[in-house]
Order: C-alpha cells, then structure tokens, then sequence
C-alpha cells in the first residue's frame, strides 16, 4: 500500500513552547524547523510513502519542507490542530480519493524510514490505526485506509481517544524512532540518544541538552 502523508505544523513562533528550559526564545523556531525538516525528508525516503502533505501557516517552514518535496497545505480552518488535519485529509482525498492517508507528527527528529516502514505494513492491516508515542499518552500516527475517514483526536489523551474512537493501537516492535517525539528536555535528549537527522544535530549542536 502507497500512502500520502500528512503532517501539521504550527507557526514557528509559537512551536516547541514546552523545550523552553532547553533552548530560548530565539532558537525554539529554528529547532521546530529543523525537526519538522528531518521529519519530512525521512518521511519521503520512505518507500511505502507516496506524498508527503505538510498543513502550515508558516511561510518560512512552507518554503523549507516544499524545497525537500513536501506538497503545502495552508492552515485554512485556523481551527487548531485537529481542523488543520481534517482539512488536509480532505485536501488529499479530494485529488486522490482512495488513496491510504496518516498523520504524523511534525517532531520526530529521529524518524527513520526502516521504521516508518514497519508502521505503515501494520496500519496497512486495518480501517482506522494509531501508535502511542513513546510517553504512552499521546499519539504520533494516525491512519486511514482507502475509503476511511482520518477522525483526528489529537491533542491530550489523545492514545485513549483514538482508541476509544475506534483506531487499532499498533503494537509492532522495535520503531522507537517512530514514536519518539520531541517536546521536552527530556525528549530532546531521548532523541540524540537514538539519533537525529542532520538539521536537528545541526540546530542543537550548542545546547546544553546535547551536552556540549
Ligand atoms: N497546522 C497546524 N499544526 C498544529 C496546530 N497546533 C499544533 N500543530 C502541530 O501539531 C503537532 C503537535 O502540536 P503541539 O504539541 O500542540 O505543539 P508543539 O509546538 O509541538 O509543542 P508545545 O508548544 O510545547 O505545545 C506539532 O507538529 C505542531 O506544530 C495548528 O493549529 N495548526
Ligand atoms: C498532539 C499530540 O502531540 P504532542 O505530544 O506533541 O502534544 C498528541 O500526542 O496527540
């Protein structure tokens, strides 16, 4: 199964307001960037992924992600979260209506295709699926097989809401990379630990998190 990506995105400005013990005011826009820069490109290394469809106000990052290949959906609703997704589904649906569709999280700094891939084969099993990220809380996929609503419930809580919404939670190992996203100190670290793409080593190769 071919799938066609959609990723959220925030106004820089406002992004990665929980790493602000880790990084200041002045350098929390460039690392939201490059993490949703490492997201993207190893979301379309990915084999199984046909498109990549970023939903963003932002014009900077909407020049960025587009130069790597991603296709620019704007933030229409304005709506939050939730609203920008379902609009980008719809988008998506509308140009490819039995097209496969996830949404991932934009702060997977890690992502690795390999395992992105393993994700993907085991959504490709059911109607509605989601992995937990690696708290447990949240949710860092959600997917919709062909013909299937994407019904997004991000936000707080979300793995139980998307669970209680219907969505099979994926449960197939070794995919760390997948579910580990960034939005503490404790994240950062987490993901350097597992290893990040080039943008990301480059946005926090003098914070103290990275431990220089
Ligand atoms: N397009 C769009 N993306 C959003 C919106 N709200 C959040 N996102 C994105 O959705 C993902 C999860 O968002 P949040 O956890 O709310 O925000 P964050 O910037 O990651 O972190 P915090 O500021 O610490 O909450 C991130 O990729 C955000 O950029 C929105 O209103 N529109
Ligand atoms: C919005 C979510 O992600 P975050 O952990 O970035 O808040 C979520 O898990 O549903």
């Amino acid at each position: 199964m071919q799938w066609t990506l959609v990723i959220p995105l925030k106004p820089l400005a406002r992004a990665k307001s929980r790493l602000a013990d880790a990084a200041d005011d002045g350098v929390r826009p460039g690392l939201a960037l490059a993490f949703a820069q490492d997201t993207v490109a190893a979301a379309l290394a990915t084999p199984a992924v046909r498109d990549v469809a970023v939903v963003t106000d932002d014009a900077l990052a909407g020049r960025e992600l587009a130069a790597l290949g991603a296709r620019i959906v704007p933030d229409e609703p304005g709506g939050g979260l939730n609203a920008a997704l379902a609009h980008a589904a719809a988008s998506v649906r509308a140009a490819r209506p039995d097209g496969a569709v996830a949404a991932l999280n934009a702060d997977l700094p890690a992502l690795r295709p390999m395992e992105l891939t393993r994700v993907l084969d085991a959504a490709a099993e059911f109607p509605r699926a989601f992995l937990p990220d690696a708290a447990g809380i949240g949710t860092t996929l959600l997917s919709a097989a062909p013909g299937r609503a994407l019904c997004p419930e991000f936000g707080p809580d979300s793995r139980a809401r998307h669970r209680a919404s219907g969505a099979v939670e994926i449960t197939v190992a070794e995919v760390d990379s997948v579910r580990q996203d960034v939005d503490t100190a404790d994240d950062l670290r987490a993901a350097l630990t597992l290893g990040v793409g080039p943008r990301t080593a480059l946005a926090t190769r003098r914070l103290p998190v990275a431990g220089q």
